[in-house]
C-alpha cells in the first residue's frame, strides 16, 4: 500500500520551489533553496488532510475556486496553542500549490485523496444535525452556520440539519425515525443537548439488538454511529474533557478527519428499571443542591452555575447516606496514580482487548462477570455509611473551563471504570478548600475528608429513618450536633480496605467541632431550613429517584475526538511553550 501511494516531484507555492513527497501517512514539503540551511519540512499527516481540490481555492469569507489547470489546493489541519486551555486548537491550514503540468496535477490530487480513503476510514459522508437554539448564550444556530457548516461543505460533508423546537426532539428522533446512511449525529448544544442524543443512540442500538436496558447486568450493545459535540452549552463539560478546548472549529474538524474516541457510560438505575444515563457527572449533595437551585435562574445564562454554587456552599449542607461500591482492578490504574488519560492512552487501549476479548466466550465471561449486580457475589462490595458534603461518580476526568483538571484528574474515558468521590461533612473552609482545589492543580483527593474510589459499579441509598424523613429541619448549627453522633461506618469490607476507611473514619470523628464558629456564622447569612435529603445531578439532569445503583459500561459509544493532545510532545511550539503545557498536562 505504501509503494503504490508513494508520489515525489517538484511543486512551486508562490514563486518558491519545494520537494513534495507523500508517503503513505504523510505528506511533506521542503523548500529547496541552496542558500537556505535551515530547511524546514513542513508535514501533515494525511489523516489531518481535510480536503483536496482543484486550482487555488479561497475559503473566506466563502469558499471560492480560481480554475487553473495547474494547481491544485490542500486544506489540512493545524495546530495552535490554545493560552487557556490544556488542549490545542485546531485551525484550518491551507496550502495553494502549482505543478508544471496538468498531468502532474492530476496524478497527485489521485493520490492524495487515495490516501486520504486509505488512512482516514472513518470519515463521515452523512451526518444528522441537531441544534439547540437554546443553549448556552442562545448562539448555536450561529456559530454553526457561520463556523462549522462551511467546513463541512469543503469536506464534502452532506449534513441534515435540524434546529430543535423542543426538549427531548433530538432523542425521540433518534429513537424512531429511520437512521439508513448517516455515519454519525451532531449536537450543537452543552452537556444536556449531547446527553439527549446519548440516550436516543444507546436507546436505539439496543432496542435494535433486542437488549433489556432495564437490567444492570445486561452488557450493552455499543452503538454504531458516532457522536459529535459542536461545543454551544453553558458548561460543555463532555467536549472539554475529550478534546481538551471548547472550540466549535476544532471540534467540527475533529469531525470531518473522522477521529474517534471510545467513552465510557453509567447506566443509572432504580427499582429494577433504567431511569438515565451519565458521562460525566452523577452527584448527591453539593453538585445536585446546585443544579436545582440553578434551575430556578436559567435566566442568568451560565452565570447560573456560579451563583447557585455559591449560594449552595453558604447553605453548608451535609447529608446522611449508604454508599456501595465495587471496586475496580487496583493493579490496572489508580485514581491517585497521578497519570493522565491523553490521547492514545494505554490505559485505555489495553482496556479495549479487556472489555472486547476476540475469543468465542467473551459474551459468556462479561455477563458472569456483571452478575455481582444481581447481588448473588455481596462479597466484594464495600460499604460505607455516613455524613456527605457530596457523593459523585464521573466516568472521565470531567474536567471543564472551570476545573480544568476537572473531578478526578486522572480519570480515564475508555477504561470500562468510573471514580467515585466521597467528600464527608467537613467544615466549611475544609470543603472550600476541596472545591477551590478543583481550580488550580493542588490535589483534591489528598484531603482527609475525601475519598476516591475507581470503581465498576455503586450503589446509593438513604438509611431506613431517612425514607421516611423527606425534608426537615436541620439547619448546619444543629445538624453540627446530629452529625457528631451520626458517625459514619464500613459495614461491609473489601478485603483490602478495611484499614483506609478506618483511618478516615477517626479523622472524620473530629471534624463536625472542629469549625463551629465558622459554621454558626455561614448558617446565619443564609439557611434556616435545610432538606435532610439532596437531589442526584445526572450530567445536568435532576433524577426523581435517591436510591440508584449504576454500572459502568466501557466504550459504550463513540465520539468523533481523539482525547487530549500531549502538546508538550508537539514538534510545532516553543520549548517554552512546551514546558508550560507539560506542567499543566502532568501536573
Ligand atoms: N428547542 C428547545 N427548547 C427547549 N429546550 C431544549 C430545546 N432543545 C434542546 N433542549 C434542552 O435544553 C437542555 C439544555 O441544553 P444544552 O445542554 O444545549 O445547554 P446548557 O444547559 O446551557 O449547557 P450545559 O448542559 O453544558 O450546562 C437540554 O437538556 C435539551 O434537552
Ligand atoms: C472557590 C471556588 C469554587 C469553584 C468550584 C469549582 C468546582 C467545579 C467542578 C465542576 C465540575 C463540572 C462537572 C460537569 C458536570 C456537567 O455534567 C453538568 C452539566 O453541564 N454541569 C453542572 C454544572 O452540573
Ligand atoms: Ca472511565
Amino acid at each position: 500500500m505504501e509503494t503504490d501511494l508513494r508520489l515525489e516531484s517538484s511543486l512551486w507555492i508562490g514563486n518558491k520551489r519545494y520537494r513534495a513527497v507523500l508517503t503513505g501517512w504523510h505528506f511533506n514539503w521542503t523548500e529547496v533553496d541552496k542558500k537556505n540551511r535551515n530547511k524546514k519540512t513542513i508535514s501533515v499527516p494525511v489523516a489531518e488532510v481535510v480536503g483536496v481540490e482543484e486550482g487555488r481555492v479561497e475559503i473566506l469569507p466563502h469558499k471560492s475556486v480560481e480554475d487553473s489547470d495547474k494547481d491544485f489546493t490542500v486544506c489540512y489541519v493545524k495546530r495552535s496553542s490554545s493560552g487557556g486551555s490544556y488542549g490545542l486548537l485546531w485551525r484550518l491550514g491551507r496550502t495553494q500549490f502549482s505543478c508544471p503540468s496538468r498531468v502532474l496535477r492530476d496524478q497527485w490530487i489521485k493520490h492524495l485523496r487515495t490516501a486520504l480513503k486509505t488512512h482516514s476510514p472513518l470519515r463521515p459522508h452523512r451526518l444528522l444535525v441537531f441544534i439547540n437554539p437554546f443553549g448556552g448564550k442562545r448562539k448555536g444556530r450561529q456559530i454553526y452556520h457561520s463556523l462549522v457548516a462551511p467546513l463541512f461543505e469543503l469536506a464534502g460533508i452532506s449534513a441534515h440539519v435540524t434546529v430543535t423546537d423542543r426538549a427531548n426532539q433530538a432523542r425521540d428522533y433518534l429513537l424512531k425515525k429511520d437512521l439508513t446512511g448517516f455515519d454519525g449525529v451532531v449536537c450543537v448544544g452543552g452537556d444536556g443537548m449531547f446527553s439527549e442524543i446519548l440516550h436516543g443512540l444507546i436507546g436505539r442500538t439496543q432496542q435494535e439488538a433486542g437488549l433489556c436496558e432495564n437490567d444492570p447486568s445486561v452488557t450493552l450493545q455499543p452503538c454504531p454511529l458516532h457522536i459529535g459535540i459542536i461545543p454551544a452549552g453553558s458548561t460543555d463539560c463532555v467536549c472539554y474533557a475529550t478534546v481538551g478546548v471548547i472550540d466549535p472549529v476544532t471540534s467540527a474538524l475533529h469531525i470531518i478527519i473522522g477521529d474517534s474516541q471510545p467513552l465510557d457510560v453509567c447506566s443509572v438505575h432504580h427499582a429494577s428499571a433504567l431511569v438515565r444515563y451519565s458521562v460525566s457527572l452523577l452527584g448527591y449533595g453539593f453538585y445536585g443542591d446546585v443544579l436545582a437551585e440553578s434551575e430556578k435562574h436559567r435566566w442568568m445564562g451560565p452565570l447560573r452555575y456560579d451563583y447557585s454554587g455559591t449560594m449552595m456552599y453558604l447553605s453548608n449542607r451535609s447529608y446522611a447516606g449508604i454508599v456501595q461500591y465495587l471496586p475496580a482492578d487496583p493493579l490496572l490504574s489508580s485514581p491517585r496514580d497521578k497519570t493522565r488519560c491523553l490521547s492514545g492512552c494505554s490505559v485505555c487501549s489495553r482496556s479495549t482487548e479487556r472489555l472486547f476479548p476476540h475469543s468465542a466466550d467473551s459474551a459468556s465471561m462479561c455477563s458472569s462477570h456483571f452478575s455481582q449486580l444481581s447481588c448473588d457475589s455481596e462479597d466484594e462490595w464495600v460499604s460505607i455509611k455516613g455524613q456527605f458534603r457530596c457523593v459523585s461518580l464521573t466516568c472521565m476526568s470531567s474536567s471543564c473551563p472551570k476545573s480544568p483538571l476537572g473531578l478526578s484528574p486522572s480519570a480515564h474515558l475508555a477504561d470500562g471504570t468510573g471514580d467515585l468521590i466521597v467528600v464527608w461533612d467537613t467544615h466549611p473552609l475544609g470543603f472550600l478548600k476541596f472545591l477551590y482545589r478543583h481550580t488550580n492543580t493542588q490535589d483534591q483527593f489528598d484531603l482527609p475528608f475525601v475519598e476516591v474510589h475507581r470503581v465498576k459499579a455503586f450503589r446509593f441509598f438513604l438509611p431506613s429513618d431517612k425514607e421516611e424523613e423527606g425534608y426537615e429541619e436541620i439547619g448546619s448549627l444543629s445538624g453540627t450536633v446530629d452529625k457528631e453522633e451520626r458517625v459514619c461506618s464500613v459495614e461491609t469490607v473489601s478485603r483490602t480496605g478495611s484499614q483506609q476507611y478506618l483511618v478516615d473514619r477517626e479523622v472524620q470523628r473530629e471534624k463536625p467541632n472542629e469549625q463551629k464558629t465558622a459554621s454558626s456564622f455561614l448558617c446565619g447569612l443564609c439557611c434556616s431550613k435545610a432538606p435532610a435529603v439532596s437531589v442526584w445531578n445526572c450530567d445536568g439532569e435532576i433524577l426523581p429517584f435517591t436510591d440508584i445503583l449504576c454500572r459502568v459500561h466501557g466504550q459504550l459509544v463513540r465520539l468523533y475526538a481523539r482525547g487530549i493532545e500531549d502538546g508538550a510532545a508537539m514538534h510545532d511550539f516553543s520549548e517554552t511553550e512546551k514546558s508550560e503545557r507539560s506542567r499543566i498536562l502532568h501536573k
